[in-house]
């Protein structure tokens, strides 16, 4: 009997809708381009006994080809996110789709994905070349082809072929990372799930894994589901980052939405420096809010709508900036120019790029700035004059 043929439009594919295992033409991507590889929605996860919540409620995406960083302290419930992904937890409401398919009761073995975690965790009494093939094995592919890919994954990552047949004991940690990734890598899977893979190592061997990282998912295309503590690697690595705290995604966007624009004080804080200055609103006009800190000055800044609304005049408030916006000069507040504020330099530490800055102002206030080394700066003890451009500072109902 003829087969029937249908034309899914967006993007012309044409495919055999009674046997959709077996394209009739082209290929069936597995995922439209535009459609989310993964989607959480409204992902629930009660926490061990006595603690709560370890997921309140998680509406999460991620597009093919693209690398999500799950950002948060200890306790954030990152682990919790990837583990429900993996199929190793199972929510206790919501929904969660990989490839347009609900996952609900999939066992982790046939889920398309592949896991790497904190530790390798390699298999001790395989080689290698074994411990990367073994999805492949599993799979049921033949020796030879296992052997040839596997092999190929592991040169991709780096890891030399010498150590091919050598067993996993003592191998240093950086190239049994690599092993493991080339592992999770190996069988192509939809989805790469990384917890954490960076968090032990440290100095040159972290960032060169991180930018291998980061070369793989373009050469390759890899969707991504990362998480992290580290706010710089997060937003250096990611296409867009999603701040966990509490059981609570607080925001999700791109680093540079993240870092410029955060939703509150907490999103601030967690993706980078910044200084969180109490006070009181004491008018809102032309798109500026005037605060009155609770050190002393009165500065402006822009107002921004947060969960408990937006600031009001004569309401509590939290001016926040980011300590590299903060221009210092040794000069007194009248010659910097009319926004300036007067303060005090009581710290100068140098921090390899910048210098650290530690300021007070008025009555028992602190600021952070980062400046260039080179810049003329007050010596420590001595009055000094700091500004900021308007839009860099953000004000916050608190
Ligand atoms: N299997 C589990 N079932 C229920 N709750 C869990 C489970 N594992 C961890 N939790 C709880 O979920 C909360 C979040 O833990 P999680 O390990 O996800 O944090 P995290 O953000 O990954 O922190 P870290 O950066 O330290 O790894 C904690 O309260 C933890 O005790």
């Amino acid at each position: 009997m003829a087969q029937r043929l249908v034309s899914f439009g967006t993007d012309g594919t044409v495919f055999n809708r009674g046997t959709p295992r077996h394209p009739a033409k082209l290929p069936v991507p597995a995922t439209p381009a535009a459609l989310p590889l993964l989607v959480m929605e409204g992902i629930r996860k009660e926490g061990r006994r006595g603690e709560g919540q370890a997921l309140a409620w998680l509406d999460l995406q991620v597009m093919r080809g693209e690398m999500v960083t799950l950002l948060g302290p200890a306790g954030a419930g990152k682990s919790v996110a990837l583990d429900l992904v993996a199929g190793f937890l199972e929510p206790d409401g919501g929904r969660l789709l990989i490839k347009g398919e609900k996952q609900a009761g999939v066992p982790t073995w046939r889920r398309d994905i592949g896991l790497v975690s904190g530790t390798p965790d390699l298999f001790p009494e395989m080689t290698v070349l074994a411990n990367a093939a073994f999805a492949l094995e599993a799979r049921g592919v033949a020796r030879a082809e296992r052997e040839e890919r596997a092999g190929a994954m592991l040169e991709r990552l780096g890891v030399p072929p010498s150590l091919s047949a050598e067993r996993p004991a003592g191998l240093p940690l950086p190239i049994a990372m690599r092993v493991a990734l080339a592992r999770a890598l190996v069988h192509e899977p939809a989805l790469l799930l990384l917890d954490d893979p960076l968090g032990a190592l440290a100095g040159e061997e972290r960032e060169a894994l991180a930018a291998d990282l980061a070369r793989l998912h373009r050469a390759l295309g890899l969707t991504v589901l990362h998480a992290t503590r580290d706010a710089a690697l997060a937003l250096a690595l990611s296409d867009r980052v999603a701040v966990l705290e509490g059981g609570t995604l607080r925001q999700a966007g791109t680093p540079r939405d993240l870092y410029e624009r955060p939703a509150d004080p907490l999103v601030a804080a967690l993706t980078g420096p910044c200084n969180r200055l109490g006070g009181r609103v004491v008018s809102m006009e032309d798109g500026l809010c005037r605060v009155r800190l609770d050190c002393g000055p009165t500065v402006e800044g822009l107002p921004v709508t947060g969960p408990e609304g937006s600031p009001r005049p004569g309401g509590r408030c939290l001016l926040v900036i980011r300590p590299e916006a903060v221009a210092v000069a040794p000069l007194s507040a009248e010659e910097m120019g009319e926004d300036a504020l007067p303060a005090r330099l009581v710290e100068n530490r140098f921090a390899g790029g910048h210098l650290r800055l530690r300021l007070e102002v008025g009555e028992g206030g602190e600021l952070l700035a980062h400046r260039p080394p080179d810049l003329a700066l007050p010596a420590v003890g001595e009055d000094a004059a700091l500004a900021w451009a308007l839009a860099a500072a953000r004000v916050y109902p608190a």
